[in-house]
């Protein structure tokens, strides 16, 4: 595989908070074009992890490369501005803005300099694409729980990331729905973007992602396909007893 592009690389990340090493000296790589899955137990450090990659933290120790340059000083802005876009979990959208102005606002602060008549055309293209357009002028409040899960992701894609960050973003979502997210995320990397996603439905994981990477107790168990990690025994270990189990 000589040759592939790295998007992201962590290089011995930690994050102390106090008495706990949340995320201990994490290392990996995710490479252009990948779907890259964190998972762990509970408390493992993923999402502790996705605040590191996205700016929201400082490391304690390691660094992080994005695109080839060292962001691990950079703010949560400025990586966005490089090209890493981030979709959360909880849905915060303007709620009294429509569909389409959320998006827009997107489509603004993603790229410095961004004009109004580009970002919201932009906009429109993004709801086209996440199958939001029918819905454009609605009051963001007035969506589903699927829809809004579109909405975060055409927020995060107006930013015009080339990698995205998804932080279980298929919560809540009934197994048809969570099966419409996926089909989603896959379009997203046909268009060219990478994507991390942190996920606990092992098989959103397994349709979804090219490689996974396995955290428990704040480091790195297991890295490979999903085949791969699930046959891994410190893997099974680590998720004998948990509430999730390695169901697929
Ligand atoms: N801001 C914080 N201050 C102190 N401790 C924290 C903080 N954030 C997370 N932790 C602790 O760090 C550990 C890792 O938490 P984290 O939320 O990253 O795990 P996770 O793998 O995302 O878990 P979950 O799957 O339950 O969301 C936990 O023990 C948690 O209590």
């Amino acid at each position: 595989m000589g040759g592939r592009d790295a998007v992201l690389r962590a290089e011995g990340l930690s994050k102390r908070f106090g008495g706990l090493l949340a995320v201990q000296n994490v290392t990996f790589t995710q490479y252009a074009g990948e779907i890259l899955a964190v998972i762990g137990p509970n408390g493992a450090g993923k999402t502790t992890l996705l605040n590191l990659l996205s700016g929201v933290y400082r490391p304690t120790s390691g660094r992080l490369h994005l695109l080839g340059q060292d962001v691990t000083d950079r703010s949560m802005e400025a990586r966005c501005h490089a090209g890493l876009g981030r979709a959360f979990q909880i849905v915060r959208p303007f709620p009294e803005m429509t569909v389409h102005e959320n998006v827009t606002v997107g489509a603004l602060f993603g790229k410095p300099g961004g004009r109004l008549p580009e970002a919201r055309e932009r906009a429109y293209a993004l709801l086209e694409r996440t199958g939001l357009a029918a819905h454009a002028d609605k009051a963001a409040h007035e969506l589903t729980l699927l829809q809004d899960k579109r909405l975060e992701v055409a927020r995060a894609l107006a930013t015009q990331p080339q990698v995205l960050l998804l932080d279980e973003v298929m919560a809540g979502l009934r197994p048809a729905e969570a099966q419409e997210a996926v089909g989603l995320v896959r379009s997203v990397r046909e268009s060219g973007v990478s994507v991390l996603f942190i996920e606990h439905i092992m098989p959103v994981v397994r349709d979804l992602a090219d490689r996974v990477v396995v955290m428990d107790q704040g480091q790195v168990l297991a890295e490979g396909t999903y085949r791969e990690v699930t046959a891994h025994p410190q893997v099974v270990a680590a998720y004998l007893g948990t509430e999730e189990g390695l169901r697929a």
